[in-house]
Formats: C-alpha cells, structure tokens, sequence
C-alpha cells in the first residue's frame, strides 16, 4: 500500500484516505465511490457530500462521485424498478488492486467484486483508474473479455460542491439536450447556463469541457473523454421528497455527469475509458 494512503472502517464500510503534498481524498469500498478531494493549491472541497447520505451499505452513497454502468438511469430495457437505477456497480463492495504514488500524487486502481449481473449478462472486465494530485482524474474502462458483443451505458456522476447553486453557472455546453422533467422534449442550451428550477438533463453532445463558474468565478473545470453526452441535474425543491438529501441540501451541489447514454457497442477484445477529470481554479 502506498504511503499516502490510509485505510478505516466505519459503519461496516471500508474508506480509503488519500493524504499527500497535492490534495487530500477519500474513497468508499462500497461502491468503488469517491466522497471528497481537496486540493492542497487553495484546500476548497470540490465534491459534494449529502449529509444524509447512507454511509452503512444500505443504499447508494448519495453525492461524491456514483459510478453508473452498465445502464444509465433506468434504461436497461426493463419496467422501471425492475433493476437498480444506474446499474449494479454503486452498490457493492470493491477492492483496491494496486497503490502507487509519484510526484504527480496517488495512483490507485479498483475493481468491482462482479461485472456479470441481471440485466447484463456478458464477461468483461472493468476497472476504475483514480489518479489524486492536482487535478483528480478518474478513468471507468470495461473491456470486453467474452466472444460476443455487447452494449452498455455507464457514467461519473459526480456531484460538485458550489457555494450557491443560484449563483452557478455552467460554461462550455451547447447543442441540444433531452429534458427529463418535460417527458424529454428536445430543447436548444440556454445561455447564460444558470439555475432556478429542477434541472435534469441529457445534453446530447460530447461535451468535452465544461466549467462551473460560482459568484462570476471558475471554481472548477470538468474535462470529459469517452461520453457521448453529459447530464445534468439538481433535484431543486424536490429533494425534499428524496430521504437521503434534506430539502435545501439542493443549494450546494450540481451534478455534472461525463456519461455515455446513447449504447456503446463493444466487440470481444475493445476497451472503452470514460474519463473525467475535475480541476480546480
Ligand atoms: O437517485 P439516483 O438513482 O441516485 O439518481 C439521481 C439522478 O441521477 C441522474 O442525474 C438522473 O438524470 C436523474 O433523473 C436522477 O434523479
């Protein structure tokens, strides 16, 4: 295990903490789930953490940065409910196969207990690469390992700490997007890209950079390779009705998610990264 890292168990979860001249992190087992990073540069937390999260296996951590695969959402081609929104990863436990730090910060990567489940029944293997040092960067690759093609969607669906979601702006979005609060009418990006409803969101481009600007200033860049679209959403109001958000946690976070939502083929033997880098300002 590398120095900088360091191992705890709460709750009968197991967390890792990343601590070294860069920035600081910590990452759940369960779930293979990033909570939080903090740049030594200016020390703001960039993630966003529900302070009623479910931190005992119980459920999906909420905020952090969930992974989704092999499905987005509820597309996985079943009644909704039938299978576990955004698929089967964020809700078992991981382990951590390798540690390495270097100058550039802590290298780790991890593995999810099982990739073949109801709802996606293929051989593959999939990793989740986690560099913590300047920027966090943060790679999901699945990699065909069977004789047969499959099709899959998959996500980082972070959520970002902002100081006030109604003095937030995104930066670097356009095209159009799917609105899934308007039974996904298709709708042209507004600019300026502010918030004050529900927002939730399939922008059909690859967008491949976007910044979240807070009180007029970048506060962090989100840098996205292998998505076919990026999602965004706050719950608004709503998130009163969800038990493990309180009804004006909505004000410190948006989620901006590198997703891939539109069926990625992979034949036997390709590898597919989804990528996402979170920089801090
Ligand atoms: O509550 P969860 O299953 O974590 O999903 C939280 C949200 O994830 C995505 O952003 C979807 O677009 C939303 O429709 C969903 O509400």
């Amino acid at each position: 295990m590398a120095d900088s890292v360091r191992v705890s168990e709460s709750n009968g979860l197991t967390f890792l903490h990343v601590e070294n001249p860069l920035a600081s992190a910590k990452i759940s087992l369960f779930g293979g789930h990033i909570l939080s990073y903090i740049p030594k540069s200016d020390g703001q937390e960039r993630l966003w953490l529900s302070p009623h999260a479910f931190l005992n296996g119980e459920r999906p951590i909420r905020g952090g940065i969930p992974v989704c695969w092999p499905w987005f959402s509820d597309d996985h081609g079943k009644q909704k409910g039938e299978l576990p929104s955004h698929g089967f990863l964020r809700t078992q436990v991981w382990q951590l196969t390798s540690s390495i730090e270097d100058e550039n910060g802590t290298h780790l990567i991890l593995t999810p207990s099982f990739s073949r489940a109801e709802g996606f029944e293929y051989d593959c293997e999939v990793t989740l690469k986690v560099s913590v040092g300047e920027h966090l960067t943060v790679n999901l690759s699945t990699e065909n390992k069977g004789v047969v093609p499959f099709t899959f969607n998959c996500a980082l669906h972070t959520y970002f700490h902002v100081d006030d979601i109604h003095n937030t702006e995104l930066k670097g979005i356009s095209g159009q997007y799917k609105d899934k609060t308007q039974n996904w009418a298709l709708e042209d990006t507004p600019s300026p890209y502010t918030f004050s409803q529900q927002t939730d969101r399939i922008h059909l481009s690859a967008v491949k950079q976007t910044d979240v600007v807070v009180n007029g200033k970048t506060f962090t860049k989100v840098i996205s390779n292998g998505n076919d679209s990026l999602v965004v959403w706050n719950p608004w109001q709503e998130a009163a009705s969800i038990s493990d958000m309180d009804p004006f946690g909505y004000k410190h976070m948006i989620c901006v998610e590198t997703s891939m939502t539109g069926g990625h083929d992979l034949a036997p033997g390709q590898v597919h990264e989804l990528i996402q880098q979170v920089i801090p300002v």
